[in-house]
């Protein structure tokens, strides 16, 4: 099982906290002056990916310390109990065996003694026969019509995947229309179905659990207006398919197991996008395609499992993650990717980061006593740099940042590219190197301001610098570098969960709202006032009924 070491009280741990007060008061800047190797030293290649973590407040030391920490927290073992189906998902009573999903190599993976990759390559089959019947015309829907519009029904880990994946991966995408509702909001249903045709559209029920309030609530109002439109009961088969663990459920709403994608309950939510969650992505790509993502998830998970420390690209971003969490107290991690298509990116690993190591418990089941997972957040490069950049810059908060650039676009448009990537490479430059007082003096006097104007003014326009960054450079987004990625950063966070001692793999924490809201519902009926809760719950709750 897992190993249950409280990572403050490790010797590395110690020594680190020395480190710390010895490397702090060093500039980045210093850091680069003292060595000239310092980016041949602190970066990694990864087939097309090119990790430069150079830019961070750490020297030799610090990465033999961070390694050092790894390796007593037992993460190697930790990472060989997850790749052989071990149940590390203890409080689920699971596997954790996304990496299954895309085990190209298809060597066995036992679950209870069983091997489960036969049904993995069952699905596939299923998702590609599926998806090229939809892609090539051949599967009509009820009036004749071949499908145009696909419309993928589900949130959270059913959504962001999907939805992540088709936008990134827009370059390759075919004819096909696709459509991403979540929300509960009737909003998000209706302004979906507004541009959609009954007789040509698909909608994909995508839900493990097939349980989920704003899902279940999508896919009625979605079959209620297809039914409305004039087809029948019996043409819900035609337009209707389910990705789901639970085939009761969807049988039980009506539609056949026949059109249902199944994938298990060792596959956790925020990591399905691999198992039949991804079919919306088969359809807008192509199934071949679909499998070039799941070869390169595949690449980087042989990375993650048998590389040492020192060279493992997940295993890096972990430990300097912990490096400022830990030791220098940040709260926060930017993702800036220099992709307009990649703009779904910082979302999903909300969702991949924040639901699995948003805990406060160890897997001893005691609260800790120190912090565990950062808040993610982000948005693309270069509009970033039109609204928050000013705090990354010049706030007085600690924000370490990850860019991810494409040497090539899918776009090669005049000098568009250039333009981007010249901002990728000045804000890390910007943010390690500041400016100081002399260069602004410097700058000021040749803009020919007189001493007065430029004591005023001098102060504001000082940069600290100092700021981390690492900088990821991939030669092209591709499904195949793009699944590289993903699991880049899912085996990261990962290892921030095994060093942290918690589990990372359960989602207690959306369970309180829903059963709270499910209480609530009810009381939204009729006029009656509220008085069953606290006087801020109830008279929000009657001002609403009083409004509506
Ligand atoms: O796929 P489903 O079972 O509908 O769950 C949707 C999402 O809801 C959760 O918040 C769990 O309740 C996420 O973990 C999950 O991805």
């Amino acid at each position: 099982m897992l190993p249950n070491v409280d990572f403050t009280t490790t010797q590395s741990y110690k020594y680190l906290a020395d480190h710390y007060v010895d490397i702090a008061p060093k500039h980045l800047k210093d850091l680069f002056d003292a060595d000239a190797e310092r980016f041949k030293k602190f970066s990694l290649q990864f087939d097309e990916i090119l990790l430069d973590y150079s830019k961070n407040r750490i020297d030799e030391e610090t990465l033999a310390l961070l390694i050092q920490l790894a390796r007593e927290c037992g993460v190697k073992d930790a990472i060989d109990a997850m790749f052989s189906g071990q149940k590390i998902n203890v409080t689920e009573g699971r596997p954790v065996l996304h990496v299954a999903l895309r085990n190209r190599s298809n060597t066995p993976v036992l679950v209870d003694g069983k091997d489960v990759m036969p049904d993995v390559n069952r699905v596939l089959d299923q998702m590609k026969t599926f998806s090229e019947a939809i892609i090539s015309g051949e599967w009509k829907g009820y009036t004749g019509k071949p499908i145009t519009d696909v419309v993928n029904i589900g949130i959270g880990g059913s959504d962001l995947g999907p939805v992540m994946v088709t936008e990134a991966l827009k370059a390759y995408k075919n004819h096909l229309k696709m459509h991403f509702v979540s929300n509960v909001d009737g909003t998000h249903i209706v302004e979906t179905l507004k541009s959609v045709n009954p007789e040509t559209t698909l909608f994909l029920i995508a839900s493990k659990t097939f349980t989920t309030q704003e899902t279940m609530g999508n896919a009625h109002s979605a079959r209620d207006w297809f039914i409305a439109a004039g087809a029948k009961d019996e043409d819900v088969a035609k337009h209707f398919a389910a990705l789901s663990t639970n085939a009761e459920g969807v049988a039980k709403f009506g539609i056949d197991t026949k059109n249902m994608f199944e994938f298990w309950d060792w596959v956790g939510g925020r990591y399905s996008l691999w198992s039949a969650i991804g079919l919306s992505i088969a359809l807008s790509i192509g199934f071949e395609n679909f499998t070039e993502l799941l070869a390169g998830a595949h690449a980087m998970d042989n990375h993650f499992k048998s590389t040492e420390f020192e060279e493992n690209l997940p295993a890096i971003l972990a430990l300097v993650g912990i490096w400022y969490n830990n030791f220098f107290d940040s709260e926060t991690e930017a993702i800036l990717p220099y992709d307009q298509y990649m703009h779904r990116f910082a979302a999903y690993f909300q969702q991949g980061d924040m639901e699995s190591n948003g805990k406060y418990v160890s897997r001893a089941g005691n609260p800790v006593d120190y912090s565990t997972g950062p808040i993610i957040w982000g948005e693309p490069g270069t509009n970033g740099q039109h609204a928050f950049y000013q705090l990354i810059h010049q706030g007085t908060k600690l924000i370490p940042c990850d860019f991810i650039a494409p040497a090539q676009s899918h776009n090669p448009l005049g000098e568009h590219h250039n333009m981007l990537l010249s901002n990728f490479f000045a804000q890390t430059e910007a943010l390690m190197n500041g400016k100081t007082e002399e260069v602004v003096i410097d700058e000021l006097k040749k803009a020919g301001k007189s001493d007065e104007e430029i004591a005023k003014i001098a102060p504001f326009k000082v940069f600290e610098g100092n700021r981390p960054t690492n900088s990821i450079l991939v030669k092209k987004i591709t499904p195949r570098t793009l699944g590289s990625l993903i699991a880049m950063y899912e085996h990261k966070i990962f290892v921030q969960g095994i060093i942290w001692n918690i589990y990372s793999f359960d989602q207690w924490g959306v369970e309180l709202g829903k059963q709270l809201a499910g209480k609530i519902l009810p009381e939204l009926k009729g006029s009656e006032e509220i008085s069953s809760h606290d006087s801020s719950t109830n008279g929000l709750i009657n001002q609403y009924k009083a409004w509506r």
